[in-house]
């Protein structure tokens, strides 16, 4: 609450009670419940500063982060900023009460990943984190370069960590290691951060320490809470888990304040826009006074001012109508975002009756707001009110005690216990008085960013009488104690008594009409249930039809009554004095505005419920004709069991009977005794049923022996191909011989071409004494050295003419050798294909094997 950061984590292994820690049951509320009931308890507590709350509520599922208030919020990315890790795109909603803050996270817990293990039937899949951040400012305004404190209190649950030795499968055994790894990762960041000379610690590498980076490292607090299970089974983890709290209790952090400056902090954009708003208000009614013709009159002039305007109202009226809309607008705008501003209702309290308004109040939340929580013991500031209040919730409890299956089937304590409490909340908060806003602010929408202005403008009340003091009185009237303190006459000295009687005598009745509808609500809510349990009783749906009518036609009356009051209070409007009415009239206005609004959102809550109701009906419906039918089926099998036996002992004893009379008479044994038509009708069922099966499982076997035909086809294939690739490896391979055989062949040749060829450049390079010795030999040379020399000469060509040949027929070869090659290459495809598809029919072939089986068993 002062500006410091806080991290509350629990830490521990499976179903050792970390998420009963951090939520914990109807009696004993967990740390997020005490720590929201604190912080508003601090803000009651601190009247001279205002502030703003909001939520947020994340999982990490499977190194994923998911929107808990938003279920489109899935796989969100986390970024950083000079402030720190944080996660785009979440959603973030102001709270106004410690019960707002509480439904939003039962409806957060609705979409957390839980699932049953070995070791625990409810188990967290999923780490979540729940974030409270928390604005405050001084009260009044606050001026642009002033700072606003600003801190973020995160409240963690860890999933489990999982023993290996855990017997799990498939999803869980993935969610298993998810956890594991995000928690290993955790405690290698603890322990680097412990070991000073750790130069860098992985925060990166998972999610739930990138997210804890700027607790663990930064400026804020932490607490760990470590939970251990007795069972001697767990003796290692507990170890671990002690283990890992000895390493994290020695992490120092250097805890300090946060302010902020810049356009972050949502309090102080909210701060300007009321001012914006609120000086956009006092133009539009400096115009109204303007154009009023009589603004500047004297004292005496003013009861005539007065008499006209009694005349004349109708025609102001459509006059005014414009500014009044955007003026209504305009305060609805005003009124909704300075009840998200929340501050001390202390102050107030003592400056309610003072003259002069004291510091502004906005939103304040009552105590019967914190009455949500199961307190047995109840702060200083609950007063009796209060624990009149509490005194349901007791009753509740002890419903809830009485029905222990029910209690089996919560999902997590507090979580249920409230989710319930929200459900029968309507007929408890409306029948006390003062707690009217609790329901409506619980399911209004929180967050007044954007345009659209959920206001009811109806009393169309001209104000202008109100005049200046309309926005001073209406900013220091504090949201949670208008509809029983404020309105009434003996705070506001009215000179029309008999009027305002008569207005306190309509708002009696709508306050009683307004119980009623809530009662008759919850008595519709109870229905709903009853018929959920037996849908087709036909007095509750009756009663439900009576009930939703009776809301209806009361409905009718508030309205009436809503209207009948704000023509009362504009009666009255014209004979009171200016000065004295003034402070009256924002208030009705605001009560009037305020109820219509309620009304709005009970009538809105009604819709949804009664849609719910059909669908329930509905689902109910199909379910009991399900059952029926089943029981129907049932019931005729059972039957036809009885019978069979019947006829099969019958059939058996007049088989016996038989063989005895004739055995008795001495003649042979008939070979086929009579039966009932029944029994014949029976047998004839069940042999059909048998003949089904029997066809089935034939045709299953047909569909195997099929798969195993085209399987053992592909296997020829793939042999074939095989084959084939290695026949073409053979073949290269001779060809690549005889490749290498012609090229020595070719060599030799070549070398003995050269050699043939020799003697005549040695004779040409022999010199000038060779040339003179050839030419004398030539001239001396007999006739058979020349014909030995012409022989060797066709010899050379012929020579020649084979090395063509030769050539020729390697490079023949070698394209060949290509083509083999090439063939060699397709063929090795072909096959690789062959097994690919072989594999694929394996494995298919596989679960139909195994389904055929599975077929096989359940038949
Ligand atoms: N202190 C306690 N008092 C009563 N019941 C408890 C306590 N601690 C745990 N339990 C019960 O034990 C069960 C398992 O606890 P819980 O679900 O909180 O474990 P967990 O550590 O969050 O498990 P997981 O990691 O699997 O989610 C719940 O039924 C819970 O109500």
């Amino acid at each position: 609450m002062e500006g410091v950061n806080g991290t509350i984590f629990a830490y521990g292994v499976t179903s050792s009670g970390k998420t009963h820690t951090m939520h914990g049951d109807q009696r004993s509320p967990g740390i997020i419940p005490l720590a929201v009931k604190d912080a508003f308890s601090i803000i009651q507590e601190t009247p001279n500063r205002e502030f703003l709350l909001r939520v947020s509520y994340l999982e990490i599922y499977n190194e994923v982060v998911n929107d808990l208030l938003n279920p489109a919020g899935q796989n969100l990315r986390i970024r950083e900023d000079p402030q720190g890790t944080f996660v785009e795109g979440i959603k973030e909603e102001v709270v106004l009460s410690p019960a707002h803050a509480l439904s939003l996270i039962a409806a957060g817990e609705e979409h957390r990943h839980v699932g049953s293990t070995n070791f625990n039937l409810l188990s967290s899949r999923s780490h979540t984190i729940f974030t409270l951040t928390i604005e405050s400012s001084p009260c009044g305004e606050v001026s642009e370069g002033e700072a606003v404190t600003f801190s973020q209190l995160n409240l963690i649950d860890l999933a489990g960590s999982e023993s290996s030795r855990a017997e799990t499968t498939g999803l869980r055994r993935k969610e298993g290691s998810y956890i594991n790894k995000s928690l290993l990762t955790l405690g290698t960041v603890i322990s680097k951060l412990t070991d000073g000379k750790a130069t860098h610690i992985p925060y990166r590498d998972s999610k739930l320490t990138r997210l804890l980076q700027s607790s663990l490292s930064g400026q804020g607090r932490v607490s760990l809470i470590c939970t251990v299970t007795p069972a001697s089974s767990n003796s290692e983890e507990t170890h671990n888990t002690l283990k890992f709290a000895h390493r994290a209790k020695r992490i120092e952090i250097q805890a300090s304040q946060n302010k902020i400056i810049d356009e972050k902090s949502l309090i102080k954009k909210y701060q300007t826009e009321i001012r914006r708003l609120k000086e956009e208000l006092e133009q539009l009614k400096m115009g109204i006074i303007t154009d009023t013709p009589s603004k500047d009159t004297a004292e005496d002039s003013i009861i005539l001012w007065k008499q006209k305007l009694e005349d004349g109202n109708v025609k102001l009226q459509s006059r005014l109508e414009q500014e009044e809309e955007a003026k209504a607008a305009l305060l609805a705008r005003i009124q909704r975002l300075t009840k998200l501003i929340l501050v001390s209702t202390k102050e107030t309290q003592t400056s309610r009756f003072s003259p002069h308004p004291g510091p502004r109040r906005r939103h304040s939340f009552g105590e019967e707001e914190l009455a949500y929580l199961p307190y047995r013991r109840r702060d200083i500031v609950m007063d009796n009110e209060s624990n009149e209040l509490l005194l349901p919730v007791e009753g509740f409890g002890v419903s809830l005690e009485d029905s222990p299956k029910e209690e089996k089937k919560n999902r997590k304590g507090l979580l249920n216990w409230f989710k319930l409490r929200k459900r029968d909340g309507a007929s408890i908060l409306t029948s006390s008085e003062g707690d009217k806003s609790s329901l409506t602010k619980s399911t209004a929408p929180s967050t007044p960013i954007g345009e659209s202005v959920n206001f009811h403008a109806e009393p169309r009340i001209s104000n202008s009488l109100a005049g200046e003091n309309v926005s001073a009185d209406l900013f220091s009237i504090g949201h949670g104690e208008f509809p029983s303190g404020s309105i009434h006459g003996e705070e506001i000295p009215l000179t029309s008594g008999k009027t305002i009687d008569h207005v306190d005598l309509l708002r009696e009745q709508l306050k009683i009409l307004s119980g009623e509808v809530a009662l008759q609500t919850s008595v519709l809510k109870r229905l709903t249930e009853e018929a959920g349990r037996s849908p087709q009783s036909e007095s509750i749906q009756m009663e439900m039809k009576k009930t939703s009518d009776e809301i209806k036609g009361k409905k009718r009356q508030i309205a009436s009554l809503e209207r009948e009051i704000a023509h009362a209070t504009l009666g009255s409007k014209g004979k009171a004095d200016k000065l004295e009415l003034s402070p009256s009239y924002p208030e009705l206005l605001e009560q009037l505005n305020e109820k219509s609004f309620e009304l709005e959102v009970k009538a809105a809550d009604n819709r949804v419920i009664q849609e719910q109701l059909n669908e329930k009906i509905s689902e109910c419906m199909e379910l009991q004709a399900e059952v029926t039918h089943l029981k129907e089926q049932l019931s005729q099998a059972l039957e036809a069991k009885d019978l069979l036996s019947n006829s099969m002992m019958q059939n058996n004893r007049g088989v016996n009977h038989a063989v005895e009379r004739h055995a008795d008479q001495g003649s042979a044994v008939p070979r086929e005794v009579s039966m009932e038509p029944l029994q014949k009708q029976q047998q004839g069922l069940q042999s059909i049923e048998v003949d089904e099966l029997k066809q089935k499982v034939s045709e299953l076997f047909e569909i195997k022996a099929q798969l195993e035909d085209r399987n053992q086809k592909l296997l020829e294939e793939s042999t074939y191909a095989k084959g084939l690739a290695s026949a073409a490896g053979v073949e290269l391979k001779a060809l690549s011989e005889e490749v290498t055989k012609l090229m020595n062949q070719n060599e030799k040749l070549a070398t003995e071409l050269v050699s043939l060829r020799s003697p005549t450049p040695r004779r040409v390079s022999s010199g000038p004494r060779g040339a003179r010795r050839e030419s004398m030999s030539r001239r001396h040379e007999p006739a058979s050295r020349r014909d030995t020399n012409n022989a060797s000469h066709e010899r050379e060509k012929a020579l020649e003419n084979m090395l063509m040949e030769k050539e020729q027929k390697e490079a023949e070869l070698q394209r060949k050798v290509e083509e083999s090659k090439q063939k060699e290459a397709f063929l090795e495809s072909e096959l690789a294909n062959m097994w690919v598809l072989v594999a694929k029919l394996k494995k298919s072939q596989g679960y139909e094997h195994e389904d055929s089986e599975a077929k096989h068993n359940v038949s």
